[in-house]
């Protein structure tokens, strides 16, 4: 029930026009069924031979009439239901960018960001088409259903019963049953599907590495396979189908032999002349059901997309606290910090606690999944954190506002997305009227200024996909530039040298502290390559802060932290002798 409220919501305020496309589309089936029932009556009355053209006149009145206005309703039914339909999806889709957006980063169920994406646009889609495919139809069939009994309960209710019968066999009977068949055949084909993505998506991602391995052949033997397995799935359904469409018209023509039988028995009072009529109307009576079998296949698919599109509003959401940007330039203080994905799991992070100056160097290593990540993302406002405080000078940050936290933290993630665009643009994403003077400005302090000024139209040279004209340590310069640009008090780096080699790194390390004087800098790595030059050194394991001190003292006290460090000491002097 709480399905079709959700889907009522986005259907409500355009109720007028519902209701105008389902009386055209009532109209349009009303006119079919006056053109065939009295085209019949027509037909009959001029094989007579009337004496007068009176007799016929009438009916010829109507049938150009019933000729003309069936088309005209179809048109503005269509052109009604699909407006409104469109209208409808504008809505669901801004719904949800906005639910997407208020909830990334999430991780569901091992589920990619991607994936759920793509499913979600699938799933607006269809229950656009609920309404046009499923809703419309039925509501418009059992107006017919009212019409077709009225104007046959007229010639005999016996023959007004048989033909409800039918249009019952035929409009719910039939379809339910093939539906079902069809459901099993569908579950199997997009179980299938999902793995065609899948080896696809991989493949794609990982070809050069399925290159380096020899699994070419195994990747598409696999492919190939579920292909054939599609391929037979698809058969059985379109075959299927086929049998729905000739158990309907079996349907419709055993109801007309029913009805013609009644009328030669004598049951109703018919005239000989009506006949043909009658069994015009019985015939025109099975358009109001023709489209129950896909009314029935798109109720399932929408519905059982409806549950997809519900469930995003129960990850969990980025807080957004409106409000004008407040300049913060103060004593971040975290105390006691604890913090869980979802209740009931372990915490990733545990009574996690440091203060950081303005103009401080913090450095926070540990193993994979110790929860650094988690902790940078919670203070930008990512994640809302109830256990313990992150006070910015002595306010609470979980009170600040949103501009205020996206101007006092500037983040350099692990992997930079480089926008398809100027390079310019690309530079000012957080600032997108920022004059070309500051761009510059921000490029020569994150020393990428040369570099773009060599290219073929300088700030203005057009990025390919992911900047792919560029290298790595190109890529993360530019995307020093940009959180240069946003002056923030707070330069949050995640792994920003993960991919650069040794003396690239040590470059970027020296632009960003030259540049970044001043400001709080908290690095969240595994590399040990600046390590000398922090302020404090925060060691997390498991979420719990294990180690912390300068780099001099810890390399001392033979930890986690000496450990780590002598193992990279050994790599990268390793990769200068190479
Ligand atoms: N969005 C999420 N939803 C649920 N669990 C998550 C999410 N992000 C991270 N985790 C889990 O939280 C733990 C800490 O992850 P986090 O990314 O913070 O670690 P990390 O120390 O940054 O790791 P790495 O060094 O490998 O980047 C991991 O076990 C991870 O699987």
């Amino acid at each position: 029930m709480q399905k079709w409220s959700w889907i009522l919501k986005w259907v409500a305020p355009f109720r007028w026009r519902i209701l105008l496309a389902i009386a055209l589309g009532f109209f349009a089936f009303g006119a079919n069924f006056g053109l065939l029932g009295i085209s019949g009556l027509l037909i009959s009355r001029t094989a007579l031979h009337p004496s007068t053209i009176l007799m016929v006149y009438v009916p010829l009145v109507a049938v150009r009439f019933f000729g003309l206005s069936r088309a005209a309703f179809r048109y503005t039914e269509r052109l009604v239901s699909h407006d409104f339909a469109l209208r409808s999806l504008v809505r669901i889709r801004e719904w949800l960018f906005e639910t997407l957006e208020r909830r990334i980063p999430f991780q569901v169920s091992g589920r990619t960001f991607g994936d759920i994406l793509s499913s979600a646009l699938h799933d607006v889609d269809s229950v656009q088409f609920l309404y046009i495919r499923a809703i419309a139809p039925s509501l418009v069939a059992v107006f017919a259903a009212a019409l077709t009994f009225t104007v046959l309960g007229t010639f005999g209710v016996s023959i007004a019963v048989t033909t409800m019968i039918g249009l019952l066999v035929a409009g719910l009977l039939v379809p339910i049953t093939l539906i079902r068949y069809r459901q099993t055949l569908g579950r199997r084909a997009q179980a299938d599907r999902a793995k065609v993505a899948e080896i696809l998506t991989d493949s794609v991602r990982g070809w050069r590495d399925i290159k380096a391995f020899g699994q070419e052949s195994a990747f598409f033997n696999r492919l190939v396979h579920l292909g054939h397995t599609l391929r037979e799935t698809d058969i059985r359904s379109v075959g299927s189908q086929r049998i729905a469409q000739s158990a309907f018209l079996l349907v419709q023509g055993l109801t007309i032999c029913a009805v013609l039988w009644e009328l030669s028995v004598g049951s109703g009072h018919v005239q000989g002349v009506d006949v043909a009529m009658v069994a015009l109307f019985v015939l025109a009576a099975f358009e109001a059901v023709a489209p129950s079998f896909s009314a029935f296949e798109q109720t399932g698919v929408s519905l059982a997309g409806v549950d997809r599109l519900r469930a995003l509003e129960s990850f969990p959401v980025t807080p957004f606290i409106p409000g004008e940007p407040e300049p913060q330039s103060g004593i971040l203080t975290v105390r006691e910090l604890s913090f869980r994905y979802a209740d009931g799991v372990s915490p990733v992070l545990s009574n996690v606690s440091f203060e950081a100056h303005p103009g401080k160097k913090i450095a926070i290593v540990g193993q994979s999944g110790s929860g650094k990540t988690t902790l940078l993302n919670i203070l930008t406002g990512l994640f809302p954190y109830t256990e313990g405080s992150i006070q910015l000078d002595g306010t609470e940050l979980a009170s600040l506002n949103t501009a205020t936290l996206r101007s006092t933290f500037a983040v350099v993630s692990q992997q930079t997305h480089l926008f398809r665009g100027r390079i310019r643009d690309n530079i000012a994403l957080g600032r997108p009227n920022a004059p070309l003077g500051i761009i510059i400005e921000a490029a020569k302090l994150a020393r990428i200024h040369q570099r773009i000024e060599n290219m073929p139209e300088g700030y203005d040279t057009v990025l390919g996909e992911r900047g792919s004209q560029l290298s790595g340590g190109e890529r993360q310069r530019l995307a020093l530039a940009r959180v240069l640009l946003l002056d923030a008090q707070f330069l949050l780096m995640d792994e920003p040298t993960g991919h650069l080699d040794l003396e690239t790194e040590r470059e970027f390390y020296s632009g960003l502290f030259e540049s970044a004087r001043g400001r709080t800098i908290i690095l969240v790595t595994h590399r040990y390559a600046v390590m000398d030059q922090m302020d404090e050194i925060i060691v997390l394991k498991q979420g719990c802060v294990v180690e912390r001190g300068v780099h001099a003292d810890l390399v001392q006290q033979g930890g986690w932290y000496e450990k780590g460090y002598r193992q990279y000491a050994r790599t990268s002097g390793n990769q200068r002798s190479n």
